[in-house]
């Protein structure tokens, strides 16, 4: 279970005009304007619910996902997934989550995937037999046995994509923390992906998070949906009540229009 309770998280960001001049001035002085990422959010998401979390580009999307994870520290409200404060207990608390940032990757770079998996196989002191049973598992259905022994910065978008997923689930988490999954990705790649994020939550109620801008993802991984505009939870509810035969695009745009972000 995941409870957000009253969140809010401001961060300050240096300004300046431009020119010399103006850069000589901050040397000296430094002037910083505050923005409001987060702002009293709050939502519950239940063991095995698949949910979309969308809004707009600087909506507090990306940042929302880092305090679920525990990357970062809100000013104040509570967090707790599976009875834990995610930035206070983070050792435990991340062996619980499995976090995919689409523009970012969390394999070793030029070392062949297969020794990114082992080495997360000693940073959650994975027991053996468990990660030959998943690793198996995840080989098959993301289809890896081809490319696992290549070193990440050789694969293909889509192929390093699919070795990413892998390696967020290696450890059997029961959260996974989706940013942009299929971001770059291609009509073939993207379904792989939806229908392998499918494949989990059915067979192990994995609880799955999915911030995307891709309305096809929404559509097919997710009934629920919070919209996120400005730092506020604008909106909270099942997605097919919404649709009245309109397509998932048609509605967002509504949304967006409606709440004017
Ligand atoms: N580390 C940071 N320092 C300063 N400002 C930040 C930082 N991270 C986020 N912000 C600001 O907080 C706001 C929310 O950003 P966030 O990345 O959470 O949005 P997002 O909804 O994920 O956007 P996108 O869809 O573009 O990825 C934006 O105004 C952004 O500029």
């Amino acid at each position: 279970m995941i409870r957000v309770e009253h969140i809010n998280k401001t961060f300050q960001v240096a300004r300046r005009n431009s020119g010399i001049s103006e850069a000589f001035k901050a040397l000296f002085h430094k002037e910083y304007e505050c923005v409001k990422a987060l702002d009293d959010i709050s939502f519950t998401i239940d063991e095995g619910e698949m949910v979309g979390y969308i809004g707009p580009n600087g909506a507090g999307k990306s940042s929302t996902i880092k305090i679920l994870s525990g990357i970062l520290t809100p000013d104040s409200g509570s967090c707790q997934i599976n009875g834990r404060t995610p930035w206070k207990e983070r050792i435990a608390h991340v062996r619980d989550i499995g976090v995919v940032f689409g523009q970012r990757s969390q394999l070793w770079w030029d070392v062949p995937v297969i020794d990114s998996f082992e080495l997360l196989r000693d940073i959650y002191s994975i027991p053996m037999k468990k990660f030959k049973e998943n690793l198996d598992e995840l080989v098959t259905l993301l289809n890896l046995e081809e490319i696992i022994k290549t070193p990440a910065r050789q694969l293909s978008l889509g192929q390093r994509m699919r070795c990413e997923i892998g390696a967020s689930l290696i450890h059997s988490p029961k959260i996974l923390f989706l940013d942009e999954p299929t971001i770059g990705l291609d009509a073939v790649s993207k379904i792989a992906v939806r229908n392998f994020i499918l494949d989990m939550n059915k067979r192990h109620k994995t609880t799955v998070i999915l911030t995307t801008h891709d309305m096809q993802d929404i559509e097919a991984l997710t009934r629920r949906i919070i919209l996120i505009g400005k730092g506020k939870i604008l909106m909270d509810g099942d997605l097919e009540s919404m649709k009245k035969g309109s397509s998932v695009d048609e509605v967002v745009v509504e949304l967006y229009k409606k709440y004017e972000i």
